[in-house]
């Protein structure tokens, strides 16, 4: 199954009014054959929408519509501020907001209950990976944080090693594509061949200019989800050029 690349990006908690010119230079360096995204802080989303010539997202959403839940937002608010998509289950939120599998599962559902993209983060600790548990505790995580419906191209799954955000220490190509090659068979057992083999798998880790071409080639990957590099155009549009 042929399944197009996505370069994802993730602003954090970072960006202003004034940085949303990198956008104008992200557009200019767009490739047909490659789609491009990036997800902003919420404050962000508006303004971003209605500049980017990509789809702009949130970064996470509540799972519940409305309610009393002070100081999030849901699928719907960031769908009317022009988000298409929103990153879920980000391990800066299961560990930093302590956020469990059935969270992220629900908040997934929230998107496709309101016909908008996910995508979907997991990944292992550094002492998980040292103790020979990483393919088993992402593949749990995939296991019981996939929404209902998950068959379809809204989803995409990003796995981030949690000891490779921001550090500037890559996993190896081979172990990028035996994880993912773990993820796309538990895909494939849980939702049939064809559905299966149509979820993009995403990598993320101290993606940049000069990793993401061995990277974004690697058997298995279907695109990256970029955090500090996608701040730039100077950064980013090699990126989106090493997808192609
Ligand atoms: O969501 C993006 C990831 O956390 C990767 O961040 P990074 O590229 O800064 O390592």
């Amino acid at each position: 199954m042929m399944r197009r690349k996505l370069v994802a990006g993730n602003w954090k908690m970072n960006g202003s009014l004034a940085g949303l010119a990198e956008l104008d230079g992200i557009g200019a360096a767009l490739d047909p054959r490659i789609d491009v995204a990036i997800a902003v802080p919420a404050t962000l989303i508006a303004p971003a929408a209605a500049r980017a010539a990509f789809p702009i997202g949130a970064e996470d959403v509540h799972s519940a519509d409305s309610g009393a839940h002070t100081g999030c937002i849901s699928a719907a608010m960031a769908k009317e501020a022009g988000a298409a998509f929103s990153i879920v289950g980000h391990s800066e939120r299961r560990h930093g907001q302590c956020e469990s599998d059935a969270d992220v599962k629900a908040k997934a559902e929230a998107l496709r209950r309101h016909g908008m993209n996910a995508i979907l983060c997991v990944g292992e600790t550094l002492d998980e990976r040292e103790a020979g548990r990483a393919v088993a505790v992402v593949t749990a995580q995939v296991r019981a944080s996939l929404p209902e419906g998950a068959a379809g191209d809204w989803l995409a799954i990003a796995y981030e090693p949690i000891w490779a955000i921001g550090t500037g220490r890559t996993a190896t190509v081979e172990d990028v594509e035996a994880m993912h090659g773990a993820i796309r068979a538990t895909l494939v057992e849980l939702l049939g061949a064809e559905p299966g083999a149509a979820v993009r798998l995403l990598y993320g880790g101290s993606v940049t200019a000069d990793n993401a071409a061995a990277l974004l080639h690697a058997r298995d990957v279907d695109g990256a989800l970029v955090g500090g590099a996608s701040l730039t155009a100077a950064k980013f549009a090699p990126i989106i050029a090493a997808g192609a």
